[in-house]
């Protein structure tokens, strides 16, 4: 299974990370729901370079020029919330793709932020039979709530190739989907890849939470 993490190398991408993460711009809404989009439309690109491509005629004011355009049945399956501005970001530029949300979310039992269950109660999806999968998330801390909306996005068909499209990822996280996601048609994608998670299960040094940066505190 290929893993690009592309903190790797040095491209503009780099500060749009940077402002996600630093606690002296990334409480700036607007900002960081912008920088995170701005980072899906950056992965969406780089995505498209492993695709099947077809070549199409088309007619100019002046002559008939030969294009190569994608050749792949696109869905992108956003997991609610903190998905939302990282799927506009994916959607902006793959805009024929179909669209699938899933609400997976952290419930913190009684004693603490220390425990908690991923819970799904929603899912709005077309056929993903044979199709591209692309499972986006910013925040990929143990990889629970991927994993777990992958196997419930399955009732829906199954899948050509997946693409797992993430901003944050944790070592651990990319261990975990390693050993869940069929090896020889899922590919991860992100944007850098942290060392630790905390007692919460919160990625270190990671940004905090993504779902409340981007549209405010939760109760
Ligand atoms: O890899 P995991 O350990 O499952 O954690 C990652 C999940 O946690 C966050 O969502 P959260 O549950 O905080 O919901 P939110 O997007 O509504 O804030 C994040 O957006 C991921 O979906
Ligand atoms: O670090 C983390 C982990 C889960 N969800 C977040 O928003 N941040
Ligand atoms: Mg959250």
């Amino acid at each position: 299974m290929e893993v690009y993490n592309f903190s790797d190398s040095n491209s503009l991408l780099n500060s749009f990370i940077r402002e996600i993460r630093d606690i002296t711009i990334q409480n700036d809404r607007l900002r960081f729901r912008r920088n995170i989009e701005r980072i899906g439309e950056i992965m969406a690109y780089e995505i498209s370079k492993g695709f099947q491509y077809k070549k199409i005629e088309v007619n100019t004011p002046l002559d008939v020029v030969e294009v190569s355009i994608p050749d792949e049945d696109v869905v992108i399956a956003t997991i609610l919330r903190a998905g939302l501005p990282f799927h506009h970001g994916i959607l902006n530029y793959f805009d024929g793709a179909e669209n699938a949300f899933v609400s997976a979310y952290r419930k913190y039992k009684e004693t603490g932020h220390q425990s908690f269950d991923i819970h799904i109660e929603y899912i709005a999806s077309p056929s993903i039979e044979g199709k591209t999968l692309i499972l986006a998330d910013p925040m990929l801390a143990t990889g629970s709530s991927m994993d777990l909306t992958y196997r419930a996005l399955l009732t829906k068909g199954t899948p050509a190739q997946i693409h797992i499209a993430t901003i944050i990822a944790s070592r651990q996280a990319i261990d975990y989907c390693k050993a869940n996601f069929p090896e020889d048609k899922t590919t991860i994608w992100a944007a850098a890849i942290d060392p630790d998670l905390n007692e919460s299960s919160y990625i270190v040094p990671g940004i905090g939470d993504a779902g409340d940066l981007a549209y405010g505190q939760k109760i």
